[in-house]
């Protein structure tokens, strides 16, 4: 791992970047990416919340480094507000690269994630304990 940057947050959800997943030049689509990094938030946002919740919005959405086929992705969350419904997350990608002993910031984001009850209506994201 590279000594200068550690991720910050939570590891919350680890995959594996496969063919299927990358362009014609093997890069990985950046939507895959995001699509790992709404789970990781959805995952993190839901036992925050104790039940279902949506995306609400994505902002500040940096691509800084390509994933590779067969890096494995690391996202890292960590909730930055609580509002009434919302639940707003600091997210992090980091790949570690295949061949090499490397964790490299690929892409950070922000999300903000809305509790639902049971009828789909935003609901209070309950006190933390
Ligand atoms: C025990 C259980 C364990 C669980 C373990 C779970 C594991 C399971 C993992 C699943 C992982 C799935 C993760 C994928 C999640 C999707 O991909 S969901 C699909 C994509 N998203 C959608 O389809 C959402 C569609 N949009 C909507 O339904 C509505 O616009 C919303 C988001 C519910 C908001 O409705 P609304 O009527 O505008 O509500 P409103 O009362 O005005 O606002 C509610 C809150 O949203 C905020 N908000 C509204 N719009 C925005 C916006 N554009 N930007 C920022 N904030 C906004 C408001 O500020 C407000 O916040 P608070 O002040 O209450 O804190």
């Amino acid at each position: 791992m590279n000594e200068t940057a550690k991720p910050s947050g939570e590891l919350t959800l680890r995959t594996l970047a496969m063919p299927a997943d990358a362009n014609a030049a093997g890069d990985i689509f950046g939507g895959w990416v995001m699509a790992q990094m709404d789970l990781a938030s959805g995952i993190r946002a839901g036992e925050r919340a104790q039940g279902r919740v949506v995306t609400a919005g994505v902002k500040e959405m940096a691509f800084e480094l390509p994933v590779k086929i067969g890096d494995t992705l690391n996202v890292y969350t960590e909730i930055t507000r609580v509002g009434r419904t919302s639940i707003t997350l600091n997210v992090e990608a980091w790949a570690h690269r295949a061949r090499h002993r490397v964790l490299e910031k690929v892409t950070a984001g922000t999300f903000v994630m809305v509790a639902l009850d049971d009828d789909g209506k935003p609901t209070p994201v309950p006190t933390e304990g």
